[in-house]
């Protein structure tokens, strides 16, 4: 299995060829390094993990990298989702049209708030949470998003995994327990700026 850290960089690259102008045919190394701010030999490493061959002095064809980086992320899998938490940031979540550009399909949020349950986001139902478990076995929905505060998120994660998903991606600020066969990623925010600022104090 391909380590996460490499996943990321390898977005990285897949998202920075994707950018370049159409005249671009090739893209070395030191190109993606450069622009990425990461060193090439580190970039070679990565590439070790994909099947497809550069040229000296040249590089890697574009399109044949794009075109592979795609399937390798498996980009084009759609995958159905459902948000637990409408609120904040369960509402910008549903409302992120990249999320949505690349395949991920929200069926609908969640919510405990009876001021917020049988409302719509757009064109996303808020449904109640007792809802959840059908929704989730009869829809065959693979990823539950928690977006509830932290002492709720074990609660609702305990609910997404007895009701089938095989991925939990979690905002709240807890450390949650799932079985060996569901997918955890933790996500924060505050972590990339307490990395940005020790950087920032590093060099200055
Ligand atoms: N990971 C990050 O980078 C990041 C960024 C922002 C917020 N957060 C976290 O995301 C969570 C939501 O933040 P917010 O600003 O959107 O809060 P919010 O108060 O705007 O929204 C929380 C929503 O969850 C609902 N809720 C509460 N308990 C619930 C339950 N048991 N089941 C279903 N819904 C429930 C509430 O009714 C509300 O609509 C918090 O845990 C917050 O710490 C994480």
């Amino acid at each position: 299995m391909i380590p996460w850290v490499v996943l990321e960089r390898l977005y990285l690259y897949y998202s920075y060829v994707e950018s370049l102008p159409p005249e671009i045919n090739w893209v070395s190394s030191q190109m993606l390094g450069e622009a990425l701010g990461i060193s090439p030999d580190l970039v070679r490493k990565d590439m070790t993990y994909c099947d497809i061959k550069g040229k000296p002095r040249q590089g890697y064809p574009v399109q044949e990298l794009k075109s592979y980086l795609r399937k390798l992320l498996k980009l084009d899998v759609n995958v159905k989702s459902v948000i637990v938490g409408a609120g904040r940031l369960g509402s910008a979540l549903a409302n992120y049209d990249g999320l949505r550009k690349n395949n991920m399909q929200v069926l609908a949020l969640f919510d405990v708030d009876p001021e917020k349950v049988g409302k719509n986001l757009g064109d996303i139902p808020i449904l109640a949470l007792s809802e959840l478990e059908g929704f989730v076995k009869e829809k065959h929905v693979q990823c539950g998003v928690i977006t509830v505060p932290a002492n709720s998120a074990q609660q609702v994660c305990d609910l997404l995994v007895s009701a089938g998903v095989r991925a939990i991606w979690n905002f709240a600020p807890a450390a949650l327990k799932v079985p060996h066969h569901v997918q955890l990623r933790n996500e924060n925010i505050v972590q990339g700026f307490v990395l940005l600022r020790i950087r920032m104090l590093e060099v200055n």
